[in-house]
Formats: structure tokens, sequence, C-alpha cells
């Protein structure tokens, strides 16, 4: 058995760098389909496309509650999670500026003094074509890209805004897009050493030497080291913008297990774009094939890097928790 770690940094300067490199076609339309309704979308300054099934069927219908328009100081909301990376859901749609701040954001996030997330995402109004746009705050109040199992929920949100989908539980497929490999667009100062990417290079942490790549492998790392490790990896001055850490095992060619530490949230028990980020770079070292399940803490992620289009997809749940009205 090989363990690894890894990632992130050696995922860790790729999920910057799939986000970084998706926000570049801001505006760029995707779809995303319930059924046999079809609505395009841009995510934040990302694009990414999703099909939705209904997997489970709700008892209660929450149309009252999605109805309800906030008056001042009140803010209206749904938890969802995907694998227990949860997320506070606004029904932003008619404005095109979040309704709370990037403080409130981290305040409600907070798990003792506010409602507890991972991060707050905005149903926005879409731009460029699209039907609608999503934006993100992580639980520190900065703003991600991309953010995968957030993507899944927010496709769970608009089908229920939408009325197309009552079920508290939705399995999700979303199109990740192209991966970018090239080092300045990650963005790291890790020199390219494979074509632009950075694969199997060195990083120094605190001392320990870690042999990363667009991805980090090789070396051991236990669950209470997370805490400890992670910071320093999100903060590494090779990594200007911060950066989203993986750290893995490989159980398989097909099957791999990995711990997370976010940028802006630290370690949460799921992250699609890092498990997306952490499958192309398994496949880039030759380590494993193109479709994998990769277990999270939450559970696991059905990944695919296709062939034909050069595209990642992702499966996995969304499940609503509860509708809540928030005090700012
Ligand atoms: N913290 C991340 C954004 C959120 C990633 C997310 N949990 C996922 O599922 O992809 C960042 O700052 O990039």
């Amino acid at each position: 058995m090989e363990i690894a770690a890894a990632s992130t940094v050696s995922v860790a300067p790729q999920l910057p760098r799939l986000t970084n490199a998706f926000s570049r076609k801001l505006g760029s339309i995707s779809s995303l389909s319930f059924g046999s309704l079809k609505r395009n979308y841009c995510v934040g300054k990302v694009s990414a496309s999703s099909s939705v099934d209904v997997i489970t069927a709700d008892k209660i219908s929450p149309a009252s509650f999605l109805d309800k328009r906030e008056t001042g100081g009140v803010l209206h909301f749904v938890k969802y999670h995907g694998l227990g990376n949860d997320f506070i859901l606004v029904d932003n749609r008619d404005s095109s500026e979040p309704k709370i701040t990037q403080e409130q954001a981290a305040k409600l996030c907070d798990r003792n003094f506010g409602v507890g997330a991972d991060g707050v995402i905005f149903a926005m109004p879409g731009v460029n074509g699209t039907d609608y746009t999503m934006r993100i705050f992580n639980s520190d109040g900065s703003e991600p890209e991309m953010c995968g199992n957030g993507v899944r929920c927010f496709a769970r949100f608009i089908a229920e805004l939408e009325r197309t989908c009552k079920g508290k539980t939705v399995q999700v497929k979303v199109d990740m897009g192209i991966p970018i490999l090239k080092a300045q667009d990650v963005p790291t100062k890790l020199p390219g050493n494979k074509g632009e990417a950075v694969i199997q290079a060195e990083l120094v942490v605190d001392g320990v030497s870690w042999n990363v790549a667009v991805l980090v492998w090789a070396i051991l790392i236990v669950s209470h080291l997370l805490p400890e490790i992670g910071p320093k990896f999100e903060h590494h001055e090779m990594f200007p913008a911060r950066t989203n850490t993986e750290f893995v095992e490989v159980l398989s060619r097909s099957h791999l297990k990995m711990r997370v530490w976010e940028r802006g949230a630290g370690a949460t028990l799921a992250c699609g774009t890092g498990a997306c980020a952490l499958v192309v770079a398994a496949v880039l070292e030759g380590r494993t094939d193109r479709k994998c399940t990769v277990d999270l803490p939450g559970g696991p992620l059905e990944i695919e890097w296709k062939e034909e289009d050069n595209h990642i997809y992702m499966t996995g749940p969304a499940e609503a928790v509860f509708y809540g009205s928030a005090l700012l």
C-alpha cells in the first residue's frame, strides 16, 4: 500500500489552478439539467455544467419558505451539504450583488456563534446569456473561484427554487471543465518541469522536503497532523494566492483516499475541486486510470477525466439539511 500526502500540494496547486483557469472563461455558458429541464449558468467567474437525478422524495414542500422575502436585518437561507462539506445557500436572484458582506458571511459560517458552514453560496442572476451565476464566500470570508461540492448544492438549490426537484438528496454530475496545468496559472512560483506543469517537484514545508507535483505525493500524513501542516501549505510562499491541499493515499489504480486542508476553510469533510485535481495529478503521474473513486471523510466521489474532451466529470450527492432565517 502506498501512502502519499498530497496533494494538495500536489493538488493544491492544482485546485487553485483549476479554478483560476476557469476564471478566465468569465461568462462562458454551461448547462444545468434537472430531468427534462435544462438551465444555463455561470459559476462565479467559472463555468460548469450539471445534471441532476432525484433519488429520494421529500414529504414537505419548501415552497412557502423559499417564497419568503427578507425584511431588514434578516437573511433567509437553506443549508445544504455535499459529503459533509456544508454551505448556506442564499436566493440572490434579484440582485447581482451578494445580499451579505464577506464579513457577515464569515460570522454566519462560525460553528459556535453563527449557523455554521464551510461557505456561503449565492444564486444570482445569469450573465452573458446564462440563467444563473453562483458566487461563494469561504468560511473566512475570502472568495474562491470555484467549489465542486458547492456547485452540486447550487444545482440542487436552483432545482428547488424552480420547483423542479423536491428530493432531500440528489445525485449531481458536474462538468468541471478542462484542467490547466501551467505553473503560472495555478498560481505557483514552483517552476514548470514537465512542459509548463509542475510534476514531481520538491517543495520544502517547515524544513521537510515534499515530493510535489502539480500535486503532491509520497509522504505519509496522519489526520491529527492536518491542522498543523495544512496551514503551512496554504500559506507557503510558493503559492501567492494560497492553496488547497489534498493528502492522498493510493489504494489502487481506480481508488484514492484523501484528506483535505482547504484555503479559507481549513480541514473539511470533502472537497470536490480537490478530488478532481487529485485524479488529474494521479493520472499525470501514471498512478491511476482516468476513472476513480475518491474516498473523503464525508463519503465517496466518482471522478472521471475524459480523454475525448479533456473535461473532468464529478458525480456526488447534494443534500438539503434545513431552512432557516438568520439575524444579521
Ligand atoms: N476553499 C476552497 C473553495 C471551496 C472548495 C470546495 N470545498 C470544493 O468542494 O471544491 C478555495 O478557497 O479554493
